[in-house]
Formats: C-alpha cells, sequence, structure tokens
C-alpha cells in the first residue's frame, strides 16, 4: 500500500515521516496495512460481543498513578517490547472525546491497573469549539503493587469535530500484561464497569498475540514483524512525548500558520538542517516547541506538523561517544557494560542522537599478542583487533537492547541510517592501520555531530604519557593541531596505546568537531559532559568554536 492510499490523513502522515525520516517509509506502510488488520481483529472483539471493562480507575487516584510514573527509562526497552498492540478507535471516537484518553495495561488475575493518563483536552473536561486538530500523547510507566515494571505507550489524534482517526500504542510485557485497552475520558471518569460506550476500544491479548505472530514484509527480501516494525516508528515519535508535556493543552503550536515563536534559533536536528530553512524554537513553561514556517504552509494538515516540528527538536543534539575497550569491559564484567548502556538510554531520553564506537581493550591487547607471537602481519593483527571491537559493539548492543540497532554497523553510511532511523548506532573496528578513535572520529564527520567523547583509559591528554612520566601534565583545553602535536610522536602498532590517535586527530582537525577526552572509567562522566559540559579531562575546542557557550544540551 503506497503513501496516500488511505485518504489525506494517511497521506499526510506519510509525508511527514518522509520528511523526517525517509527510511521509515516502507515501515510506516506496513504498520498502516497492519494496522487494518487489527482493526479488523477489534471489529470481531465487538462483534462478538467481548468487550472488557473499561479503564477502571476512580477519578481521584489518578494524581497518585502519576505520581509514580517512572520517568527515568524509555519505553522501548528490551524487556517490554514482547507485545505491541495498534489500536485504532472507531471514526466516530473524536465526538466523545471529552475527558481524559486513559490506557489501561490490565495484567491476568489482578485488578486493571491505570497506568495513567494519556490527555486530557482541557481542565474542564469539556470540548473547545474551533480549537482544531489536536494531538494528544503519552509515554506513561509505572509499578504495579508487586513492584514489576508497566509500560504503556499511547498516541492518539483527534479532532473537535469529527476525529478521523486515533491511533494508541502500548508496549507491555507480555508475561504480565494481558490486556490495553483505550477509553474515552466520559467513560473512564463514570467508572464504568462494563464496556458499554461506544467509543471504548479494546484489544485482547489474544489479538495481539495472534496478529504479533504475523510476519510481513517490508521492502525486498527483509521482513519483521509488527512489533519491530511498529517499535520503529514508536522511536520515530518518541521525541513528541519528550516535547510536549502530558498535560500539554492549547499547544501554541496548534495555532496560526506562521505565528510567532521568537527568535532564539538555535540547535536543529539533521532533518531540519538538510530541508528546513527558517527554523523559530521558543520555550513554554510546559514544553519545548519548534516550528519552522516552510513546513506549516505545505502542510496538509496542522496536526502533522506538530509532529514534525517536535520532531525536529531543538534539543536534537548529536553525540559519537568512543567508549575504549579498557573502560567498557575491562573484566568482561556485565554491570559496567550496562552502566554505559544506562548512560546512553539517558542521553537518548534527554532528547541526543548517539553513536557509539567501542574499542577492543586488553582482550584485543592479549589476542594481538598471542597473534604476533605466532607470526601474524600487522595487517592481520588490526584484523584481529577489529573482531574483538566489534564483540565488544556487540555486548552494548545487548545491553541496550531495543534502543540500539540490532547488529555492529560496518560502517559509516550503515551508523548514520541506524541513527536517522531513531537507532543507537552501534560501531566497532573497520579497517586495518587506525584504531576505534579514527572511526569515532569519521563518525562525528559523517553525521555532522556536534560533539565527539572519548571516553577511555586516562583523565585526558596529557603533554606525555602519564602511565610512564612522572611530569607529564594534563590540557584543559587543547586545539586539534596541538592535539597532532601532542601524540605525532606515540608509536603506532596494532593494538597501541594513546588517548586519541593520529588519524583521529588529524579527522577532528578536519571536521571542526568539538571533543572531550575523559577518565570514562566512570560512566556518568560522559553524561555529565554531554548534559552539562562539566568533565576533569581535556577539551578539544576548533578555533573558531569557543564561542558555543549554549552548546550543552542543557544549556544552563
Ligand atoms: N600524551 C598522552 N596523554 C594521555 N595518555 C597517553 C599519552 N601517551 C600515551 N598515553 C596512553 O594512552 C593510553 C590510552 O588509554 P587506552 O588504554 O588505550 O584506552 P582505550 O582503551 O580507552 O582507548 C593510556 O594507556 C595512556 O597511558
Ligand atoms: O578501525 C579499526 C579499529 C581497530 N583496529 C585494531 O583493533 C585494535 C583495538 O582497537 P582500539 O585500539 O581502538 O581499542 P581500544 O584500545 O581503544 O579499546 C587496534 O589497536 C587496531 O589494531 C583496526 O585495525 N581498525
Amino acid at each position: 500500500m503506497g503513501p496516500g492510499a488511505n485518504g489525506p490523513s494517511t497521506a499526510a502522515r506519510a509525508s511527514v515521516v518522509a520528511l523526517v525520516a525517509p527510511e521509515l517509509v516502507p515501515d510506516r506502510d506496513l504498520l498502516l496495512e497492519d494496522r487494518n488488520l487489527i482493526l479488523q481483529a477489534i471489529d470481531a472483539v465487538f462483534d462478538g460481543a467481548k468487550r472488557l471493562p473499561t479503564v477502571a480507575s476512580e477519578h481521584d487516584d489518578e494524581d497518585d498513578v502519576l505520581a509514580r510514573l517512572d520517568p527515568a527509562r524509555s519505553v522501548m526497552e528490551q524487556d517490554v517490547v514482547d507485545a505491541v498492540a495498534c489500536l485504532q478507535v472507531r471514526a466516530n471516537v473524536g465526538e466523545s472525546i471529552r475527558g481524559d484518553v486513559g490506557v489501561r495495561l490490565e495484567r491476568q488475575g489482578l485488578r486493571p491497573f491505570v497506568v495513567g493518563v494519556l490527555s486530557r483536552p482541557n481542565a474542564t473536561g469539556e470540548r473547545r469549539d474551533g480549537a482544531g486538530e489536536r494531538l494528544v500523547r503519552g509515554a506513561l510507566r509505572g509499578r504495579d503493587e508487586r513492584g514489576q515494571r508497566l509500560v504503556g505507550f499511547g498516541l492518539a489524534e483527534g479532532r473537535q469535530h469529527g476525529v478521523d482517526v486515533e491511533i494508541g500504542r502500548a508496549v507491555g510485557s507480555g508475561e504480565r500484561i494481558r490486556d490495553v485497552g483505550v477509553a474515552d475520558g466520559e467513560a473512564r471518569d463514570r467508572g464504568v464497569g462494563k464496556a458499554d460506550h461506544e467509543s471504548e476500544v479494546v484489544l485482547t491479548r489474544e489479538v495481539v498475540e495472534s496478529l504479533g505472530e504475523r510476519r510481513a514484509r517490508v521492502g525486498g527480501d527483509s521482513s519483521t514483524s509488527i512489533a519491530e516494525a511498529d517499535a520503529r516508528v514508536g522511536r520515530l515519535v518518541r521525541p513528541i512525548e519528550r516535547l510536549i508535556a502530558p498535560d500539554d493543552r492549547e499547544s501554541p503550536l496548534v495555532g496560526e500558520p506562521g505565528a510567532e515563536f521568537g527568535d532564539d534559533v538555535r540547535r536543529v536536528a539533521l532533518g531540519a538542517r538538510r530541508d528546513i530553512q527558517n527554523v523559530h524554537t521558543s520555550r513554554d513553561e510546559s514544553a519545548r516547541l519548534v516550528r519552522f514556517d516552510g513546513l506549516v504552509s505545505e502542510a496538509p494538515d496542522r496536526l502533522i506538523t506538530l509532529k514534525a516540528a517536535t520532531e525536529l527538536s531543538e534539543d536534537s543534539m548529536r553525540v559519537v561517544v568512543s567508549v575504549g575497550g579498557s573502560v567498557l569491559a575491562p573484566d568482561l564484567a556485565h554491570e559496567r557494560v550496562e552502566q554505559y548502556a544506562d548512560v546512553i538510554d539517558q542521553l537518548v531520553d534527554e532528547g541526543c542522537s548517539v553513536g557509539v564506537v567501542v574499542g577492543g581493550g586488553g582482550v584485543a591487547r592479549s589476542y594481538i599478542e598471542t597473534a604476533r607471537n605466532l607470526g601474524a602481519n600487522e595487517v592481520e593483527l588490526d584484523d584481529i583487533g577489529i573482531s574483538v571491537t566489534r564483540l565488544n559493539a556487540q555486548l552494548l548492543i545487548a545491553a541496550l537492547g531495543d534502543d540500539a540497532a540490532p547488529s555492529p554497523a560496518e560502517n559509516y553510511e550503515e551508523a548514520g541510517e541506524a541513527i536517522r532511523r531513531g537507532d543507537v548506532a552501534v560501531m566497532g573496528g573497520v579497517t586495518a592501520g587506525q584504531t576505534t578513535d579514527a572511526v569515532s572520529a569519521a563518525l562525528a564527520e559523517y553525521t555532522n555531530a556536534d560533539l565527539l567523547v572519548y571516553a577511555t583509559s586516562v583523565p585526558g591528554v596529557f603533554s606525555a604519557d602519564p602511565k610512564t612520566d612522572d611530569t607529564a601534565e594534563r590540557y584543559d583545553r587543547i586545539t586539534p593541531a596541538q592535539l597532532v602535536d601532542a601524540i605525532a610522536d606515540i608509536e603506532m602498532s596494532a593494538g597501541s596505546s594513546a588517548p586519541v590517535d593520529l588519524l583521529a586527530a588529524k579527522l577532528i582537525e578536519r571536521s571542526r568537531v568539538r571533543g572531550i577526552v575523559l577518565d570514562g572509567t566512570e560512566p556518568t562522566a560522559v553524561l555529565d559532559a554531554v548534559l552539562h559540559g562539566e568533565h576533569d579531562g581535556t577539551d578539544i575546542v576548533p578555533e573558531g568554536r569557543e564561542e558555543r557557550v549554549d552548546y550543552w544540551v542543557r544549556g544552563e
């Protein structure tokens, strides 16, 4: 099914997907096709009068429920993607959305648990005349009374006057979550025990399971499950959840095209850099909003504009993190790898696009030494080193789960694609004659990264090797040219040690990316450096880049 085959709203959506992430278009089509199947399944549920109780929360519980949400983790966690449900509510649902849209995750044998409230049209629960389209969404996380984690993700779109479509998505552990339901606020507020409201849709576990089994083709030879496709589209829309507060009411973006949002034009995401001029951003209490005039006028529907606009967040900072093998897996302890995955998750949650390049560390050196003693030449030794870096990359991928592309990227193009898709790209070495330091610098250059962080086993770049020279002094700040000088004399053989290798330094010099070399033994050091610019290592500051004081993700 091609974009547009489902009428204007499908076309609009497809065009936005094409705008912000061209490579997702096939997935989107897949999703829509599957969504129709899901709809049919839902109809069958209705027809069979197999309705389940609507969200059974008492109104007063709401704040308590919301207070228990755990905002720190991402929706797309490895352990919660087992069941993905796409819900498409019947066409008339918008007519009756008056109160909140609730998502219920119900576990077998336990009282239904309302994970959260997706949105609230306005404070009084009344419809706003003439307010036009609105987007409601939420990422809802909580723990039930037994401490098990529940995650719900919902995206609903509606219009005040005759909704055209509503989409909800919920993600939960298949083990624990039996049903996923979306019910309109009126029904919810009444605490209806039986589903008797027209707009209620309940997707049973059976439906999820039967559809989840179905494999669908996505382009060429590859195939993917609904869950995979949906998770990918989920990552596309994830920035929306971050950008609009759950109680977002009358978003200024749902205003007149061309409305002013101040002139604090700041960072824009890759898509904006490529395609869109004239970006205005502003902040208000509840949301960070971005507007770009061109798209507003071209967009078929302002709702979609809102989606695209929020996608291109000012906070979308691109970071490449180089994690030395010696800091990622000094002794192959899983805890350290997990800590790094947590740090990367947090960067993603903060709105960063992240590429990670993983080194080979002591394991690579051991292999190289053994192979050298066996007579292997330097290129062969490098190839062995590369294999180990990729093994280490796989450890990190295992820890990152669904946030990461499933295998280490083999080249920069692949890594760049993964990043544009919204995945964390993880890679190891690529070619003999260099180290992963150079890979990181090249990836930063290729993806036009804002920042390149080297998490290594020394606390920065020194005037000499600090492990052998007591008089070595750490540079707080260094230009790429000075970096080249500082490391020019370090020997370059397979497995050799330098804070950053010479090729990397040259690439940094060429691309003028800002860099930091820091001690990555404590993974949170990377977080502080990226989010706040705080670290005890060495800043690599290309000439002419010193002025960027608003650089950090949290520009305080
Ligand atoms: N001028 C220098 N400044 C900092 N470190 C240096 C310098 N010269 C050599 N080194 C060595 O570079 C190494 C960098 O750490 P390494 O173990 O290679 O980390 P990673 O595995 O993170 O790449 C350290 O062993 C350090 O002793
Ligand atoms: O693109 C690459 C990356 C790595 N390597 C080899 O793999 C080893 C281990 O990688 P690296 O030094 O980056 O790991 P680290 O010591 O930084 O963890 C290097 O010494 C090289 O021999 C390579 O040849 N090409």
